[in-house]
């Protein structure tokens, strides 16, 4: 689904981010990206969804190399992604369904068929009952729910999240992780950024360690 070869990322302004990383990440795995603030983390995300541009190597999202992909085609390969913010980046002004709804509609779905996209999505994070709900009158957790449906209204074979955890008490955090695992076992691929050490190890999942922009683990969950 991912494939990262020799990449590396220097900002204009001299900033090198990443230095010739390389990884893979089949379909279907389950995986998180952990390393201290500022090692590259979000980059590597931004490099997938094209928001960036890889300086040096190739990067490879579902088969299409992204190096050779012209700027018109990056809302296509974002249409096959799912993506979640530390801070979900709702809209306030608009409810629940119509948050949840967004992508769809940019995506020119016709809104007949919108409505059972959007309800399957807020069922499967567990909010059915909260449709009509405004943004603010939900608990955190709940807020990030929201961002989570809107990710996955599309079903995008791909989900990516930044520090999806960093505003949830630990329970709540721990939730928003099974909720992922369990999309995953749908058939999600999923890569997670998170400092989240505690959390992410209780997981048991693939973790990557970025340092310096560089990786420098790739550890795989002993085989049970
Ligand atoms: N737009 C940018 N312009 C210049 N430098 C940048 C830009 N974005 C990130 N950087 C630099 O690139 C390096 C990697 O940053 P990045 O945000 O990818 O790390 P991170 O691991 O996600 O950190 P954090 O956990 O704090 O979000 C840092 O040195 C950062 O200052």
């Amino acid at each position: 689904m991912i494939r990262f070869e020799r990449v590396s990322k220097r900002y204009p302004n001299g900033n090198q981010a990443l230095s010739e990383l390389s990884f893979e990440l089949a379909d279907g795995e389950f995986c998180f990206l952990t390393g201290h603030s500022g090692a590259g983390k979000s980059t590597l995300l931004r490099l997938v969804m094209m928001l960036e541009r890889a300086s040096r190597g190739t990067v490879e999202v579902a088969g299409r190399d992204l190096g050779r992909t012209h700027d018109r085609m990056a809302p296509r390969v974002r249409q096959g992604i799912g993506m979640i913010f530390q801070d979900h980046k709702l809209l306030n002004d608009k409810t629940v369904f119509d948050n949840v709804a967004l992508p769809l509609l940019i995506a020119g779905f016709r809104y007949a068929d919108i409505g059972k996209k959007v309800r399957a999505a807020l069922k499967k994070v567990g909010l059915a009952d909260q449709e009509q709900a405004w943004p603010l009158s939900l608990s955190g957790g709940e807020q990030q729910r929201v961002g989570v449906a809107r990710a996955i209204v599309g079903m995008p074979p791909l989900l990516l999240a930044d520090e999806p955890t960093g505003n949830l008490d630990p329970e709540l955090s721990w939730e928003l992780f099974g909720l992922f695992r369990e999309l995953n076992q749908r058939g999600m691929t999923v890569l997670i950024a998170s400092h989240d050490l505690h959390l992410v190890r209780r997981m048991g999942e693939r973790v990557l360690v970025l340092s310096d922009g560089r990786l420098v683990d790739d550890l795989v969950p002993a085989a049970s």
